[in-house]
């Protein structure tokens, strides 16, 4: 059996399990065993945070499976209180509801990073969201120079414990990130702590709320009490999110190098941009959404991989986050209580191409809002990250450049905030190149 053969064996009887465990009441149907076949791994991952030793040796491999299979998977059982996550999502509700010259007055700026922006470039063209991005909470003068800038919070006025609450979660996530760091160190045959140094104490983590706004008018309520978005006509969102990234799945193949074909240069940053006048965000994302829509955007957000070392992503009831995989998109099926998580382009560099940076996409095209929470776990500033040793054989010859992460980042912020050609990304570092 090849080492590949291995993995993926190793990785498909975990997945098994864990689905078993995720549905104890009846053995699954053929629809079943289809349906999980083709969507993103689901892997149990209990003992994440209260396990006091490493290895979870099955957990470990079905990583390192769904790591090299699809760059992407769920994890369940994480041991996460839910009660963090629905207060995350009731924070980042309320925040969005502000009026938006609340929001604008801790809006990002070119020279900082951190704040509220409904204005990012995906491979040059706008998303349709809104987004709120902060950092770790910053400890010394040294720290507060770092390169993505200062946190900017809203009024505390006007949102009390908005910071506190963010505060919180992102502690609670540095640990998830870390924990799964180490399980993918330990799946790489390195010691679980052998990327502490670039990824514990100095780690450059960021955390970024995201509101999609619906594509019709129809959001009066669509909000429960908790923050967890619609409490009504999920069903028929997910049917009409599936609906179109089946049609979609004939339409905008994305090219090797993670471009869009005719799209990548679909970018008309002015239309909606700025134009709206303050008001409330169901009101006013909604006719913004509207019109996005009218000029044919459907997407939340473009193609892209994410550039730093690992996401896990909280998201909401709404359906939309697409991955591709084997030549089409797969819709990430929203689990209550589940991360997704995937490798960004840093842990694609480490790995020598081992583990992938997919691409991954958002529809916005329901009549239903869409949250999400992601955790960008990324290295330290100061990391050039490069191909591990063990990593590179005759069969896999050395494939990247060693990149330097500050300025990785830092370009690509400046190509998210303003349209300068086309973003760098991980082909710019290919040995052949
Ligand atoms: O909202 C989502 O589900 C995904 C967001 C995402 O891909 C990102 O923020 O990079
Ligand atoms: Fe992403």
């Amino acid at each position: 059996m090849t080492k590949q053969g291995k993995f993926a064996s190793a990785g498909t009887q975990a997945r098994a399990r864990s689905h078993s465990a995720a549905r104890p009441a009846k053995p699954p149907s053929m629809p079943e065993i289809k349906q999980a076949a083709l969507e993103v791994p689901v892997l149990d991952a209990s003992g994440l945070l209260t396990g006091l030793t490493w290895p979870r040796s099955d957990f470990v491999r079905a990583m390192r499976a769904a790591c090299e299979q699809w760059g992407f998977f769920q994890i369940i059982n994480h041991g996460l209180p839910d009660e963090l996550v629905k207060t995350q999502f009731s924070a980042a509700e309320r925040f969005f509801n502000l009026p938006q010259e609340v929001k604008r007055a801790c809006k990002r700026t070119p020279d900082n990073a951190m704040g509220f922006f409904d204005d990012e470039l995906t491979k040059q063209r706008l998303d349709l969201k809104e987004a709120f991005d902060y950092g770790r909470p910053l400890k010394d003068a040294v720290e507060l120079k770092h390169l993505d800038g200062i946190n900017r919070w809203p009024d505390p006025s006007l949102a009390p414990t908005f910071k506190t609450q963010l505060t919180k979660y992102f502690s609670a996530m540095e640990r998830v990130g870390l924990r799964l760091t180490e399980a993918l160190a330990l799946g790489l045959d390195l010691p679980s702590h052998a990327l502490h140094p670039m990824m514990e104490k100095r780690h450059s983590a960021f955390c970024r709320l995201n509101f999609y706004p619906p594509a019709h008018n129809t959001s009066a309520s669509v909000h429960d009490s908790n923050g967890h978005g619609p409490t009504a006509g999920t069903a028929a969102t997910t049917n009409s999110v599936a609906a179109t990234a089946e049609q979609d799945n004939n339409r905008d193949t994305p090219h090797a190098n993670g471009n869009l074909g005719s799209d990548s240069h679909a970018t008309d940053s002015s239309g909606s941009r700025g134009a709206s006048a303050p008001g409330r965000t169901d009101e006013v994302a909604s006719s913004r959404g509207q019109a996005w829509h009218e000029a044919g955007r459907d997407l939340g957000i473009s193609p892209h991989s994410d550039a730093g070392f690992l996401t896990v992503l909280a998201q909401g009831p709404t359906p939309g986050l697409e991955v591709w995989h084997e030549g089409r998109w797969h819709l990430v099926r929203p689990i209550p209580g589940a991360f997704v998580v995937n490798v960004g382009d840093m842990c694609e560099v480490l790995t020598n191409g081992r583990y992938k940076a997919v691409l991954h996409r958002v529809l916005a095209s329901g009549p239903q809002p869409r949250s999400s929470v992601a955790f960008f776990f990324n290295p330290s500033y100061e990391s050039d990250v490069a191909p591990l040793q063990s990593c590179i054989s005759p069969q896999h010859p050395l494939k990247y450049k060693p990149v330097s992460w500050g300025y990785y980042r830092t370009e690509r912020f400046a190509g998210d905030v303003s349209d300068a050609g086309k973003e760098i990304q991980l082909d710019d570092y290919l040995v052949q190149n």
